[in-house]
Parts: structure tokens; C-alpha cells; sequence
């Protein structure tokens, strides 16, 4: 059996005044979970709004969920079916998280109040904010915010979940946890996750979009991109040379990544993020993974 298609997006073009965003991008997501990797700059929070709704492409078309968006009905109908987390949400600091993702419901017609009510509790104990719902949002951590933002785009089970860098700021303890909501999600749902965690990519997710400069440079399995790494990734007692990056790990040891290992180098298990780095070569080293 196919798997069906929730996004779909052919000859997708986004330029900002002077700037191309998106560069002509066919893209197609069933359920499960795609990582969105790629340079500051490459174009996913400029992906992810435009799945999204809240941008509309200059050029190409968009299908989500089965709906062309082109009639009010059509857009309405997927707003209510898509959960968005985006890059940087914008909170009224004086409600309280409870009322936070209450009033996000409400926006979402939810409007019969004791199951609406359920739904938002449902949502803060998936992100373990339960104890404290009726704290002010600006009384909340950085990282304590960015799960309650994470908790609105969960409410209704959506089936189609956007999430623009969900764990930024979030410590190593909660990002554990809320890899088992997403890979949950990603069971029934279709969810793209742009995040500067190649971690996280290669813990949840089966595909793997890298995008640069608007364009789409890979698309296939994780494992696929990690594959490209093999034989390129070496350690040394001191910085290669010939590596494209090299760096001094906690053993004192050093990790060389590179076009190809020296005879006789230390073979070393490659990564993800290896591999990210050797494909975009000396602009992804310039720019930063992890920014
Ligand atoms: N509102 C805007 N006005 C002008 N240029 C913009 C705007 N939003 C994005 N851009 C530009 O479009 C390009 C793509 O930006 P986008 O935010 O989509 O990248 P990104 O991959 O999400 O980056 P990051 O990893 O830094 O979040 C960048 O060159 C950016 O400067």
C-alpha cells in the first residue's frame, strides 16, 4: 500500500526582496518524521511557514493534506488540522501556561470547554508541564517556554505537525522525554522537525532533508547520508592536515573529518553530523551546526 501524501510541494519559490529563500523545491512528506537540517540561512523556517499557511510562495504549488488552500473553506479546514511551532512564539506574559494553550484551543475551535479543558491538560503533561500550568508564562525558564510553545502545536493530535527548532534551549533530561512524544506523533502523523540537532535527527527520524541556500542539496534516509561518511571520519593524536575538520575530543585524542582517512588512520564511527559536514564542506564549518 502507498503511503499517502500530506505535503506536497512542487517548483516552491520564496525570494525576500533581494534574497531567494526558496529556490524551486519539489517536496513531498507522508507520516513519520522528517528532520530539516541546513545552514542558517538555508531556507526551513521559510519551508516550514509556508506548510504552515502563514506564507504563501511566490511561485510553485502547495498541497496539504490532500486541499490546494485555494478557497477560504480549504484553508480553514487544514488550519484546524495542522499543529505549528514556530521559531520564535510570541506569548502574552501574563497569562498563565494553562490559559496560555487554552486560549490557543479556543483559537482552534475548541469550543465546548470541559473537553477543551482535558485537551490542554493532555497537552502539558506530554511536555511535563503539568505542575505547573498555573504559573505566568514570564515567570517560566527559556527552556520551560519553548515546551509550552511545543504543547499548543500538539493539542488535537494534528495530523500534520511543523515544528521549527522544538528543543532549543530545552535541557538533555526533557529532550529525551520529548523524543518519545514526537516519535508517538510520528506514528500517526506527518511531522517535519527543522532543527540544528543532528542528534535528534538521527534519533527520530527515518528521512532526512538538507536544504541550502534554498535549494534542496539531500533527500533520503538517514542512515543513506550517514553512509557517505564511512572512510571519512578518523582520529589522530593530533589535527589531519587533510581533514576538512578536525577537533580535540575529551580523550585528548583528535577527530579528523575529511575526504578520505590516510592509510593506516584510525577508522572512526562517522555520525550524521560527519556527514552533514562533508556535504556542505567549508560553508556548513564556516556557519556552525550547532548554532
Ligand atoms: N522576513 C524576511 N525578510 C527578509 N529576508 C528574510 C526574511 N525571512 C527570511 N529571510 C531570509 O531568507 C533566507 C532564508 O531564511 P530562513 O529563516 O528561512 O532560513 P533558516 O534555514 O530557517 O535559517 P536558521 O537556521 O538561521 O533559522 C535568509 O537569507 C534570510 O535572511
Amino acid at each position: 500500500m502507498s503511503t499517502p501524501t500530506t505535503i506536497s510541494l512542487a517548483g516552491v519559490a520564496k525570494r525576500y526582496r533581494g534574497t531567494t529563500a526558496l529556490d524551486g523545491v519539489d517536496l513531498s512528506f507522508g507520516p513519520g518524521i522528517t528532520g530539516l537540517l541546513g545552514p542558517n540561512g538555508a531556507g526551513k523556517t521559510t519551508l516550514l511557514r509556508i506548510a504552515a499557511t502563514v506564507l504563501a510562495p511566490d511561485a510553485g504549488d502547495v498541497r496539504l493534506l490532500g486541499r490546494t488552500l485555494r478557497s477560504t473553506e480549504a484553508l480553514h479546514d487544514v488550519r484546524c488540522r495542522l499543529g505549528y511551532l514556530p521559531q520564535e512564539m510570541g506569548f502574552p506574559r501574563t497569562f498563565t501556561g494553562f490559559g496560555f494553550v487554552d486560549y490557543m484551543a479556543v483559537l482552534k475551535e475548541w469550543t465546548q470547554r470541559a473537553p477543551r479543558h482535558d485537551e490542554v491538560r493532555r497537552v502539558l503533561a506530554l511536555v511535563d508541564l503539568d505542575g505547573l500550568a498555573t504559573k505566568r508564562v514570564r515567570t517560566l525558564s527559556g527552556g520551560q517556554r519553548r515546551r509550552l510553545a511545543l504543547a499548543q502545536a500538539l493539542l488535537g493530535e494534528p495530523s500534520l505537525l511543523l515544528l521549527d527548532e522544538p528543543t532549543t534551549g530545552v535541557d538533555p533530561e526533557q529532550r529525551v522525554a520529548l523524543r518519545q512524544v514526537l516519535s508517538r506523533a510520528g506514528e500517526r502523523s506527518t511531522v517535519l522537525l527543522s532543527t540544528h540537532q543532528t542528534e535528534d535527527v538521527e534519533a527520530l527520524c527515518d528521512r532526512v532533508v538538507v536544504l541550502d541556500r534554498g535549494r534542496v542539496r539531500f533527500d533520503g534516509a538517514v542512515t543513506d547520508l550517514v553512509a557517505t561518511a564511512t572512510g571519512k571520519v578518523w582520529l589522530a593524536d593530533g589535527p589531519d592536515p587533510s581533514a576538512r575538520a578536525s577537533w580535540r575530543t575529551g580523550t585528548g585524542r583528535h577527530r579528523n573529518v575529511g575526504e578520505g582517512a590516510p592509510a593506516g588512520a584510525e577508522a572512526a564511527e562517522p555520525t550524521l553530523e560527519d556527514a552533514y559536514l562533508l556535504l556542505l564542506g567549508d560553508r556548513a564549518r564556516a556557519e556552525g551546526v550547532a548554532a
